[in-house]
């Protein structure tokens, strides 16, 4: 009888303690849930790249409870890097995002699915550059979108049994599809405010991205104190090129000058086209003794070497620069920033009116009478 009493005891012990773990177990996965859904809300809501990676990077190793979270995005013609960087993105920032020339490269089988298993150092060596406590399982998981192949979403753990081959795999591949709409979206409005910003012909800023870039950067000389100086360039008789050579030899040339221009900036410096055959150079903390070195060595640029055209002709042309600054002694004066950058922009086209009223091919300052 005691004996079957203390069985009895011994069985309800131990029934509990198995509800209790349970109970444990329901909290832990309704807590990770949780978390992961507040992580959705979190990615989905990512208004820019940076935004979306640096979520990717400093939240999900912690809900996870993972050592190391990497992605691997396959960057064909390294057009999202040249993208992301022309919009200021810099990426040694993220020294886990890797970029691959092609699918073939992201290790995966034919069929993408996730792999899941013990760390290769050989196989995932790359994949995890700076993995610390050193790595003992991993998921590889494909990052789809429309059945195609955008990169893989790369988690490692210290802990061996973390991912076995064994495991489902629904729950990371939900995680990686989330991740993989949220990147295919920034990545396409990034590509879009970069086309917005840009002139299609020669690659460099366009005029809205300029005039908004001068009015930030007008606030900032002024809190900063520093000068800035704008410079306008406009090739000569390019209308004779044009007729001459026709306009797709026209937009060779442009092509061409743009790039001796920007080849003479620093990066720091912003140059556009504002239109026809003008560009213009911002350049910051430049006085207007420096600004006049920078437009000499350009006119220079644009002068002294002959562009070669398809078809094997060769042409010579010359451009005409007028420069002003915005000294950061004064701070721009009292004036709204919006009209110290008119004022700027106005400054340097009358010097550019000189230079060709001067006879062309020459750098003119403005001076302030
Ligand atoms: N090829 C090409 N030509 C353009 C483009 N935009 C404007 N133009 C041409 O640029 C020429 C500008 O000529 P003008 O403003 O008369 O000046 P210019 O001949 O350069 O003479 P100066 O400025 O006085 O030295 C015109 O023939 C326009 O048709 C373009 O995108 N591509």
């Amino acid at each position: 009888m005691t004996d079957s009493v203390d069985d009895l005891a011994a069985e309800n012990r131990a029934l509990r303690e198995r509800m209790a773990w349970m109970l444990e177990q329901a909290e832990r996965n309704h807590d990770i849930m949780m978390r992961h859904q507040a992580f959705d809300l979190e990615i989905v809501g990512a208004g820019s790249f940076p935004e979306l990676i640096g979520s990717i990077f400093s939240t999900l190793p912690v809900i996870s409870e993972l050592d190391s979270v990497t992605l691997s995005l396959v960057d064909e013609g390294d057009d999202i890097r040249t993208v992301m960087e022309r919009l200021g993105v810099d990426f040694a920032a993220y020294p886990d995002l890797l970029f691959v020339a092609g699918t073939s490269q992201l290790g995966l089988d034919s069929e993408p699915k996730p792999l899941l298993g013990a760390y290769d150092a050989q196989r995932d060596g790359l994949r995890f550059p700076r993995a610390e406590p050193p790595l003992q399982s991993v998921a590889i998981v494909p990052l789809l979108r429309n059945r195609r192949v955008i990169g893989t979403l790369n988690l490692g753990s210290a802990d061996p049994t973390r991912f076995t081959p064994s495991l489902g795999t629904d729950f990371v591949e939900h995680m990686a599809s989330i991740i993989a709409i949220c990147l295919e979206n920034v990545i396409s409005n990034e590509m879009l405010k970069y086309i917005g910003l840009t002139d299609s012909l020669t690659g460099v800023y366009n005029r809205r991205y300029l005039d908004r870039r001068l009015l930030e950067e007008i606030a900032r000389a002024r809190r900063q104190s520093y000068d800035l100086s704008f410079m306008y360039i406009d090739i000569d008789h390019f209308k004779r090129i044009n007729d001459t050579l026709g306009h797709q030899g026209g937009d060779q040339v442009l092509r061409e000058v743009a790039s001796r221009i920007k080849g003479e900036l620093r990066l720091s410096d912003a140059l556009a086209r504002f239109g026809g055959e003008e560009f213009v150079v911002l350049l910051i903390d430049a006085d207007l003794d420096s600004a006049a070195f920078v437009a000499e060595r350009i006119r220079a640029g644009i002068a002294t070497a002959m562009i070669d055209l398809e078809g094997g002709v060769k042409v010579s042309i010359t451009g005409s620069i007028g420069v002003a600054c915005l000294s950061g002694a004064e701070g721009g004066g009292d004036v709204a920033a919006d009209v110290a950058a008119r004022e700027l922009i106005s400054h340097a086209d009358e010097a550019l009116y000189q230079a060709k009223a001067g006879g062309r091919n020459r750098v003119i300052r403005y001076a302030t009478h």
